[in-house]
């Protein structure tokens, strides 16, 4: 094994100032601690500093934010508002008796599914497979992206022995798009990690009808594009009818919710009962008008700097998936080649951009603080030699630090939501491997939302169970016709 078991101190450069003794929570500090532990664990905490955001300053933040959203949609100002707050011409939600066959298709993240949903009598019944997307795709022409995606929806209904069937599709696209109708939708900007040419400003359903005509085997119509927040808001709708807001922490972040038409002033839908539409907000470009740079620290720049969207989506690099363990792999980089980690031995993998995986903070976060079971497993995974259970400790903190943030700066935007809706209970659908699998994201957020939000606004996070496949094939059942209890449950414009 490589890691002490005994707590050997590193070598490390200090100055030799006075000490003053912490006073400091977290890391639990022993009465009897050698002193040049308390340095080390002052020094690291000096240069994790700035991660911590006061009650003041993540009001600060919500301020920012509502008038970022009221921007977005106020005619006059939403050319220039970075929260484009786009309608989705998705207008009520659904009430458990849609009916039919639906295929749905999900392409917004690390996989592309292909979905064949029934729903029928309040249940649903799915068959899905996953198809990877090569990097050379995801980066290369967008003929070539959605001939791919033609090509998975033709092997899987030849799998299902539905080839000869032209069944309603609903189409979960999670990225940035402008929305003409409930089947019309131009892509604004690529986002995590996918850089295909000639998608942006182009409407993404007709790209994929001429993919499909292309290939002559398969009839497939998609009669409805949404976004997964959309998707994870009506699947949990299903069965609570409290639930108006869908939030997404995965690779990215993103929330919708349900606004009142008299709010929209881009609407230009009917106005048909009800009167409100869901709202897809497009909060991951929040601050990409430098209004967040007052709290951005040198970590949170360099991510951005060496992402394939520099400049672009910086309240989404701070909070998602895709970004979270590269910022904690900066920050132990960092205090290892300070020595105060280690004993200032790096590792090649420690110095290799995206190689601390965020799945790694919630496997540390998880470990019993006696053994660092997890925490030994990362590190060595890492290719680090030799590390003391202190230096566990640290790394644990650098971890806590960064996601801690993370889960606050997502609890500010729950909050400016749950106060524009502003009903006595509201659900918050939820749904991405974040959120899911990191121990501590929910309970963080339920504590920080609860003093953000305002009196008398009592709110639940519940998990949405595949909300990109249900909650498209949702939308399709209501858009096909075949659900005709509901008077509108979409409309097109
Ligand atoms: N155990 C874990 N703990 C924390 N984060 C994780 C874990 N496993 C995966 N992730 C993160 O979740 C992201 C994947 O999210 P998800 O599984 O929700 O899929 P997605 O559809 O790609 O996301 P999105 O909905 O944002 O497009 C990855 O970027 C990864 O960093």
């Amino acid at each position: 094994m490589k890691w002490l078991d005994k707590q050997v101190l590193a070598p490390v450069a200090l100055d030799e100032a006075p000490v003053e003794l912490p006073t400091f929570e977290h890391p639990k500090l022993e009465p009897e601690m050698p002193l040049t532990r308390l340095k080390i664990r002052n020094k690291i905490r000096g240069y994790c500093e700035d991660f911590e955001i006061d009650n003041d300053g993540y009001k600060r933040i919500m301020n920012l934010l509502e008038h970022e959203m009221d921007k977005g949609l106020g005619k006059e100002t939403n050319a220039a508002a970075t929260i484009k707050m786009f309608p989705t011409y998705v207008r009520s939600l659904p009430d458990g008796s849609e009916e039919g066959n639906f295929l749905a298709l999900d392409l917004g993240g690390t996989n592309f599914r292909v979905l064949l949903i029934t729903l029928h009598g309040g249940e649903v019944k799915m068959e899905s497979k996953i198809y990877l997307i090569p990097q050379y795709i995801m980066q290369g022409s967008g003929n070539q992206l959605f001939d791919h995606l033609a090509d998975c929806c033709a092997k899987f209904m030849k799998a299902h022995a539905i080839s000869h069937l032209s069944l309603p599709l609903g189409f979960t696209f999670s990225f940035p798009c402008k929305q003409h109708g409930i089947a019309s939708a131009s892509l604004q900007t690529w986002t995590k990690g996918f850089k295909c040419a000639g998608v942006e400003g182009e409407d993404v359903v007709r790209m994929f009808h001429e993919a499909v005509k292309r290939r002559k085997d398969i009839d497939i119509t998609c009669v409805a594009i949404l976004n997964d927040t959309v998707g994870t808001l009506m699947s949990c709708a299903h069965d609570d009818h409290n639930c108006e807001i869908g939030l997404i922490l995965g690779t990215g972040t993103n929330a919708c919710y349900m606004e009142k038409l008299d709010n929209v002033e881009l609407w230009d839908g009917d106005d048909k009962e009800p009167k409100q539409v869901i709202i897809n907000t497009e909060w991951g470009a929040f601050g990409d008008n430098k209004c967040l740079d007052w709290f951005r620290t040198p970590y949170d720049k360099e991510v951005d700097e060496f992402s394939l969207n520099g400049g672009k989506q910086v309240y989404e690099k701070m909070i998602s998936g895709m970004y979270m363990g590269e910022i904690a792999r900066l920050v132990i980089l960092k205090l290892t080649q300070e020595g105060l980690m280690f004993g200032g031995e790096v590792s090649e993998e420690l110095e290799t951009r995206q190689r601390f995986y965020t799945k790694y903070i919630s496997e540390i976060e998880s470990d019993d603080e006696d053994e660092f079971r997890n925490t030994k497993q990362v590190l060595e995974e890492m290719g680090i030699e030799t590390f003391t259970i202190e230096d566990c400790r640290n790394v644990r903190y650098v971890c806590e630090q960064v996601s801690t943030r993370a889960a606050y700066l997502a609890s500010a935007g729950i909050a400016v939501l749950l106060n524009k809706i502003s009903k006595p209970e509201i659900t918050v659908a939820v749904d991405g491997s974040l959120y899911k699998f990191h121990p501590k994201f929910h309970d963080r957020m339920v504590d920080k939302i609860s003093t953000l939000v305002n009196p008398g606004i009592k709110f639940k996070l519940m998990v949405s169970h595949d909300g990109s496949g249900r909650g498209a094939a949702m939308v399709a059942a209501a858009v096909a016709g075949i659900h005709f209890k509901n008077d509108v449950i979409v409309s097109d414009s």
